[in-house]
């Protein structure tokens, strides 16, 4: 599917799963990642704290492009009230995936939408995951592969992290970065796309 716009459009983000489901939308787009510290934001609660760091990277973006229409998004996983960061080690990646075995964590997904007019626009997106018995030799199978360093929580749906899941409720691809779906009916609203 192919969809009009009049706007030009930047993706603020460097990860290849928000380029390849934003590319769905069959217009044409370019990329241009921000630089923005996530952890030093202060909220209210983790929906809050999302959605500001989604506005952020994308506010950084737009600052960069005047006349341009900039989205950018963040991906945090929450379980029983605490941040499961993008691991750094080996260690954190285990004591993550350790946590979420047999358990139900939260995925929310928070993005941001600059106009070209500079109107700001953000949603989030949340995703119920229930994750099966995780036996220690498979987690520490799984970690070896260094699949869970570039991702929240430790794990990817969409790569080995798939072998985690007992059932998912709410949209897949809040898990995997953009929830292309509410995106699309949000910028249609806006008028940035049209059919
Ligand atoms: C839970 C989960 C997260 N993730 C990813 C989505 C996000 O890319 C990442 C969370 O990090 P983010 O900080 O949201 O995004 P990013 O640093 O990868 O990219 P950018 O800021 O440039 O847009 O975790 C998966 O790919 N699969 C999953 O199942």
């Amino acid at each position: 599917m192919k969809f009009r716009t009049s706007h030009q459009l930047v993706l603020a983000s460097a990860s290849p799963r928000r380029k390849e489901l934003f590319a769905k939308l069959g217009v044409p787009f370019e990329i241009m990642a921000s630089s923005v510290e996530e952890t030093s934001v202060q909220a209210r609660d983790f929906k809050d704290y999302v959605q500001k760091v989604a506005l952020l990277k994308t506010q950084d973006v737009a600052s960069h492009c005047p006349g341009k229409t900039i989205i950018g998004a963040d991906t945090i996983v929450v379980f029983n009230d605490e941040l499961l960061h993008k691991p750094k080690t080996k260690e954190e990646a285990i004591r993550h995936l350790e946590k979420l075995s047999s358990n139900r964590h939260q995925v929310m997904t928070a993005v941001a939408i600059i106009t070209k007019d500079r109107q700001a626009e953000s949603f989030v997106e949340v995703t119920d995951v229930y994750f099966k018995n995780l036996p220690k030799p498979m987690i520490e199978m799984y970690v070896q592969t260094n699949d869970p360093f570039d991702k929240a929580g430790g794990y990817g749906i969409q790569t080995a992290g798939a072998l985690f899941i007992d059932r998912i409720e709410g949209d897949y691809n809040t898990v995997v970065g953009l929830p292309i779906a509410s995106l699309f009916e949000k910028m249609m609203e806006l008028k940035i796309i049209e059919l």
